[in-house]
């Protein structure tokens, strides 16, 4: 936990099982040892989740903006993104989409083909290589608390290692108080830039399980299903065989990818289990 002061301590919850994630704002209660009892938590203006069918688990909160790290290699998942931003547009967060080593001049070419429908969306897109210039993030991180998720192999670490040249160090040192080297690829990590920017680096993002969200809210989170809500013949149309649907009639038309549709599906299928 840091302090206002910029100093940190070890501090724990009350009870058993932690309710509280990182990017939370909470009251402490100090042991005198340098240590800390956490004895309640702010009211948070987000909340990430992710979830299988099983479990959901808290990852990050009071959260502003997605940072969605991509690669044009290796090959990226364009589902997970659509979860990414599905989740993002239910707690009103802003995205970025990073293309990360466009150094290899050769492939972005492909990579924007993929992003091509997502930019048409609206969302905005930078690109740059985290080994020749990460600093082009910067600026985007300014005055939001960040949250930097991707798969794996898409350069993320190095792009926090070239920003935050301590993060090395303090996953190291997290991992030593916590007297365990595991625990550093499940836990999320807060590092601050100043007081109004932050980045939280959080392993447990890349899947973006979803089944958490709410059955309703989830069509209202697919920004080019938002023209046609309310056109169907049913009022309460799932847009799956109901006739008159203007959902389906618009990826027939070619107005919402095929593919968004495929994922609003699974989504759909899956929601509101845990
Ligand atoms: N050419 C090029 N390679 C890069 C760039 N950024 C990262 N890489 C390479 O891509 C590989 C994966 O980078 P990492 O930073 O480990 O990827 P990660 O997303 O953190 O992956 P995990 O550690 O598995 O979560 C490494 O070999 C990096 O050197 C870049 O901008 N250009
Ligand atoms: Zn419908």
């Amino acid at each position: 936990m840091a302090l206002a002061d910029g100093t940190t301590l070890l501090a724990f919850p009350r009870g058993k099982k932690s309710e509280v994630a990182c990017g939370d704002r909470v009251v402490l209660n100090r042991s005198g040892d340098g240590q800390a009892v956490i004895d309640s938590i702010a009211p948070r203006s987000s909340l990430l989740y992710r979830s299988d069918e099983y479990r959901k688990k808290l990852i990050a909160a009071n959260v502003t903006q997605i940072v969605f790290v991509v690669a044009v290699e290796p090959g990226f998942s364009a589902e997970l993104l659509t979860r990414c931003l599905v989740a993002a547009e239910e707690q009103e967060l802003r995205v970025l989409i990073v293309l990360n080593k466009c150094d290899l001049a050769e492939r972005v070419p492909a990579a924007l083909a993929t992003l091509a429908p997502f930019v048409r969306l609206g969302y905005p897109l930078l690109q740059l290589s985290a080994l020749e210039c990460a600093e082009a993030l910067r600026p985007h991180l300014a005055g939001q608390l960040s949250v930097l998720v991707g798969q794996s192999g898409m350069g993320k670490s190095t792009l926090i290692n070239a920003l935050i040249p301590e993060a090395k160090v303090a996953t190291r040192e997290i991992s030593a108080a916590l007297d365990s080297g595991k625990h550093t690829t499940t836990h999320a990590t807060l590092y601050r830039f100043d007081a109004a920017s932050a980045l939280i680096d959080s392993p447990g993002l890349q899947e973006f399980g979803l089944h958490h969200l709410p059955v309703g809210s989830i069509e209202h989170a697919f920004v080019d299903f938002r023209p046609f809500l309310g056109d169907c013949r049913f009022r309460d149309c799932r847009h799956e065989r109901e006739p008159d649907c203007a959902i389906r009639a618009a990826v027939e038309r070619g107005d919402i990818d095929a593919r968004r549709y495929e994922v609003f599906r699974s989504l759909r299928a899956q929601a509101g289990q845990t």
